[in-house]
């Protein structure tokens, strides 16, 4: 259970803080990114721009070229010789400016690089002058070629510029092939009448080259330039297209996303497209150049470059000190996070090891308090002027008074009976004193007026500055005063009739003889002799004979009064003291016993006696005791007197013994 609270915490020690340094460093990761991709498209653009422009200025000098040309008055000269009869003279003459042309032309085409050939074609399409690097290429006829018909219409002036295309090789074994694109404008001749067209045609690798180096941005950048068919333009030889080729078809999503725009930006998942079209009908060209044409469904063209999205990795990898920071922030809150996660999760089992100290520390004080609230003694303590400053519920419960009608209210002594207030009072001395300890055997008043015996044994509390309580236990002896009870209950009684014996008798008459004193009532005595009694037992066995004692402790207990005494005084032996009973009364009871007894047989289960009762009879010596008695002594001593004298007489019979007559 431990070891798995220990575990979630440590996963929510690394957890948390790596959410939170994620969650803090990634918008400035992002926003550092952001300005890299803004960077990036700034810097697409301002290339795309470059390339724009030096095509633009590479096609416009081209132009001026084409037009001046187109204007020389020795081109016009020998436009006008063109397609008239001419006389020798002239002939030599037309075939000296046409060298002259020629000559001309094919000493400009090396001093410009982006030229490839220079053509004059005349009204039906033939060629009627052609500088270039294909000399031995055979004379062609234009007159169905677009460049051709498009520039017969053209005012003076104005131009035709073509798509770039493949110049394909000529049969004469020339194999290399190269993208170029012609510019073409109508010529005149001096009287102004059109006679054909002047084309200058351009190396468009050359042109194009420029773009290439600008918009390859480092290892990221992709450039391309597509005609509005989504023919590639460039001549490129690392990437998967050649000139020629469908970029529409190897890159649709692109080209898509070109469609939609002649300018601007769009992303493509993991890609970024900057483009911005580049249409050569509209610019306005630094020349004199009138109206542009070129051929119709392949304007305007999209240039631009694919550039990779800009990763975060890429950027860490640019610079490791943002990375080793960010590491560096990690580790520090993760350390943070386990130390956190360790040291509260020890101060949690610290915690729970206090509370369950304290828990156990409470129970004990709670267990502590039960027993003494109610341990089965009494527990108190009294301050030195015997106050109750504390007591427990098993004396509360005794006493039948509530803590708060005894506590700081009441004296102890208060609840001692007037009888054992003394013993108390001593004792509660006793710990007041130097010996610091006392105990009294006294007996407590309860609140319903009930009396308990106790026995109280205290010590004192001595603080440093001295006494400060008694520290007293209780203990209640009713239990005990019962018991004592008993035993001398018992010890004064006999077990076979359960009368009172010979002791019981001498504590009674001791009372007796003193409240006759007082009362000066006379005290009446019997005693009581079975006859015959060792018959009985021997005859009948001892058992019976038992049978008849108690027989005869219930008949004569039924001839007494209740205040009469009727005690066992050994064997077979009785004597009864009569409280307030005079002579003649007391030889009635004896004479009553006698007879009582005389008839009153006992049933008995013996073979000598089946089916009959055994009789048995008793003699009697009576007497009084004397005033100055100071014992019952003498007045026994006459009443076995009066004893033997009966069974002397014949036994059954009652005997009186005058105490005066001693
Ligand atoms: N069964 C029984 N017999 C007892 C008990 N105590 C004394 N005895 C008997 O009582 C008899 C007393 O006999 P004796 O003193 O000779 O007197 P007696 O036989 O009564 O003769 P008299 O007194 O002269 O009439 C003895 O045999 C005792 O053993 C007792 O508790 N139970």
């Amino acid at each position: 259970m431990t070891f798995k609270l220990l575990a979630a915490r440590l996963i929510m020690a690394v957890t948390v803080p790596v959410i939170l340094v994620t969650a803090t460093l990634y918008p400035i990761f992002q926003a550092h990114l952001d300005a890299r991709l803004d960077s990036t498209i700034s810097i697409a653009n301002a290339k795309i721009e470059a390339g724009e422009r030096s095509l633009k200025r590479e096609v416009n000098a081209s132009i001026n070229h084409l037009l001046a040309t187109a204007e020389m008055p020795l081109l016009k000269r020998y436009l006008s010789g063109v397609g008239v009869a001419r006389s020798p003279f002239q002939e030599e003459m037309q075939q000296i400016t046409a060298a002259q042309l020629h000559t001309l032309l094919d000493t400009l085409l090396p001093h410009y690089v982006r030229y490839t050939q220079f053509s004059l074609i005349d009204l039906d399409g033939r060629e009627l002058l052609r500088v270039g690097h294909d000399p031995l290429a055979q004379a062609e006829n234009h007159v169905t070629a677009i460049f051709f018909q498009e520039a017969m219409t053209l005012a003076p002036r104005d131009l035709y510029i073509s798509p770039p295309r493949r110049h394909l090789p000529h049969e004469s074994g020339h194999t290399v092939g190269i993208a170029v694109m012609d510019i073409t404008t109508p010529v005149f001749d001096t009287e102004g009448t059109r006679k054909g067209v002047l084309r200058f045609t351009l190396d468009w690798e050359y042109l194009a080259a420029d773009i290439e180096q600008n918009l390859a941005m480092d290892a990221w950048g992709h450039p391309f330039m597509v005609d509005s068919e989504g023919s590639w333009l460039l001549t490129e030889t690392q990437g998967p297209l050649s000139f020629g080729g469908s970029f529409a078809t190897d890159s649709p999503e692109v080209w898509e996303a070109l469609q939609l725009r002649h300018r601007g930006k769009t992303t493509l998942s993991n890609r970024l497209v900057i483009f911005s079209a580049y249409d050569t009908r509209t610019y306005h060209y630094q020349s004199l150049a009138g109206m542009v044409v070129s051929q119709p469904g392949r304007d305007p063209w999209q240039l631009g470059v694919i550039i990779e999205k800009p990763s975060l990795g890429e950027l860490l990898a640019e610079d490791v000190t943002p990375l080793l920071i960010t590491l560096l922030l990690y580790v520090l809150s993760i350390t943070f996070g386990v130390f956190w996660a360790i040291s509260y999760h020890r101060q949690q089992r610290l915690r729970h090891r206090t509370q369950r100290l304290s828990h156990e520390a409470h129970q004990y004080a709670h267990d502590v308090r039960d027993l003494y609230e109610n341990a089965p003694c009494g527990y108190h303590s009294l301050d030195s002027d015997g106050r109750v400053v504390k007591i427990n519920r098993t004396e509360l419960n005794w006493l039948g008074y509530s803590a708060a009608e005894v506590i700081d209210k009441r004296l102890y002594r208060d609840f001692i009976t007037p009888e054992t207030r003394d013993a108390f009072d001593t004792a509660f001395q006793g710990v007041l004193g130097p010996d610091q300890e006392g105990s009294a055997e006294c007996a407590l008043l309860t609140r319903s007026g009930e009396r308990l015996p106790v026995i109280i044994q205290a010590t004192a509390y001595i603080a440093a500055h001295g006494f400060v309580h008694s520290r007293a236990m209780v203990f209640d002896l009713s239990e005990r005063k019962k018991m004592e009870e008993t035993l001398a209950q018992q010890a004064m009684t006999d077990p076979l009739t359960g009368l009172g014996n010979r002791r019981f008798l001498q504590d009674q008459a001791a009372m007796e003889i003193a409240r006759a004193r007082r009362s000066g009532a006379p005290l009446g005595l019997i005693v009581i002799d079975l006859d015959h009694f060792k018959r009985i037992n021997d005859e009948y066995g001892h058992d019976v004979g038992d049978i008849v004692l108690q027989a005869f402790a219930r008949t004569a207990k039924e001839q007494l009064r209740e205040g009469d005494v009727l005690c066992r005084m050994g064997g077979e032996e009785f004597a009864v003291l009569l409280p307030d009973t005079t002579q003649h009364q007391a030889l009635q009871v004896a004479e009553r016993l006698r007879q009582a007894l005389e008839t009153s047989p006992v049933e008995v289960d013996h073979e000598l006696n089946a089916g009959r009762k055994l009789n048995y009879t008793a003699s009697l010596g009576v007497t009084l005791v004397m005033a100055d008695e100071p014992s019952l002594k003498p007045a026994i001593k006459r009443a076995d007197r009066g004893l033997y004298l009966a069974k002397e007489q014949g036994r059954n019979q009652v005997n009186w013994q005058n105490g005066m007559a001693d």
